[in-house]
């Protein structure tokens, strides 16, 4: 797989988004843009979207009352080829019940990383039913995560492989929030075990080159070429790395039928639990990615915001 060669980045300019106000949840990572309907982008508007979801992570619309279930899944299908949860054989199609009054949502995780061929690019997230306080979601750049490591150790991580199983999250105590099945039993059914992969442990993402950490608490098992020990503590580094990167990660607070899309090759996400024992429910529609891969070669025709000056002071004061 090579990486686009037209990228070309919006540096705060939005493209065809460039007429809606844009507002930035933090410098370098997430962006909230008003006055959006999700269900009249135009073919220009949906590249765009892509784009920006490679530079910026995650956008936020507010009040998509227009995204009804059939455009949510319309919406999806214009972005990419439907991505359908291995545990879900329900009849509502590529959607997926994201409810989290379970835990599987709780630990930081890129969807589905532990599909071999075809992990989740985009997902599509709109929140309908609210607790009445708390139950925000957290977003974290493992784009901006990578390079906060010296060159020297982003040249050794990309050299390794790492295990994701399912089992993982969706072992033992976890159900089903939409059934009311042990995932167990539905990736049991007609699968010899929980689906499981094996990944490049830094990620090139295809349309600007750049690279990202790609192992996640909520899937990943080990590292495939060390020992046990080393494994755990360099994966525990990574994670930690990943919780502790207030300087590229944001927190949406959820209002009713507002929606959240992002790009999982650069992203991780975490549902925040604080609301128990409150409900709350969204609606999940996710795309395919390509198959992750390492490119070790390819320069970004442009510098990102985080390769500038600023970004380097960041740095300077956030160490890890
Ligand atoms: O419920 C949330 O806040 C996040 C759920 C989630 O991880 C997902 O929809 O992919
Ligand atoms: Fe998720």
């Amino acid at each position: 797989m090579t990486v686009s060669q037209d990228y070309r980045p919006p540096t705060g300019e939005y493209r065809s988004f460039s007429q809606y106000k844009a507002i930035e949840y933090s410098a370098y990572f997430g962006t909230e843009f008003e006055g959006v309907d999700l269900t009249q982008l135009t073919d220009q508007q949906i590249e765009d979207l892509k784009v920006i979801l490679a530079e910026r992570g995650v956008v936020f619309f507010r009040g998509q009352d227009n995204l009804v279930e059939e455009k949510h899944i319309e919406l999806g299908g214009r972005l990419g080829e439907h991505h359908v949860h291995p545990s879900w054989k329900g009849p509502r199609g590529p959607i997926f019940v994201a409810e989290t009054r379970q835990s599987w949502a709780n630990h930081w995780h890129s969807d589905v990383s532990f599909d071999q061929e075809t992990p989740v690019k985009y997902s599509i997230l709109k929140m309908e039913q609210l607790p009445p306080a708390g139950g925000d979601t957290a977003w974290a750049s493992a784009e901006l995560a990578y390079y906060k490591l010296s060159p020297s150790l982003r040249a050794y991580l990309s050299t390794l492989t790492a295990e994701h199983d399912s089992a993982l999250t969706f072992g033992a105590n976890s159900s089903n929030p939409h059934t009311g099945n042990d995932f167990k039993e539905e990736f049991g059914k007609d699968k010899p075990r929980f689906p499981r992969a094996i990944h490049p442990v830094i990620r090139t993402h295809p349309i600007t080159g750049r690279q990202a950490i790609f192992v996640n608490r909520g899937f990943t098992t080990r590292i495939v070429e060390l020992t046990k020990s080393e494994s755990e503590t360099l994966l525990n580094f990574l994670y930690n790395l990943i919780d502790r990167g207030q300087e590229f990660s944001v927190r949406f607070r959820w209002s009713l039928n507002a929606v959240a899309i992002w790009d999982n090759t650069q992203t991780q996400h975490k549902a925040i639990g604080d609301f128990l024992p409150n409900d709350r429910k969204g609606f999940r529609v996710s795309t395919k990615s390509e198959k992750p891969f390492f490119d070790g070669e390819r320069k970004a025709a442009y510098p990102a915001l985080y390769e500038t000056e600023g970004w380097q002071r960041v740095l300077d004061i956030n160490p890890y």
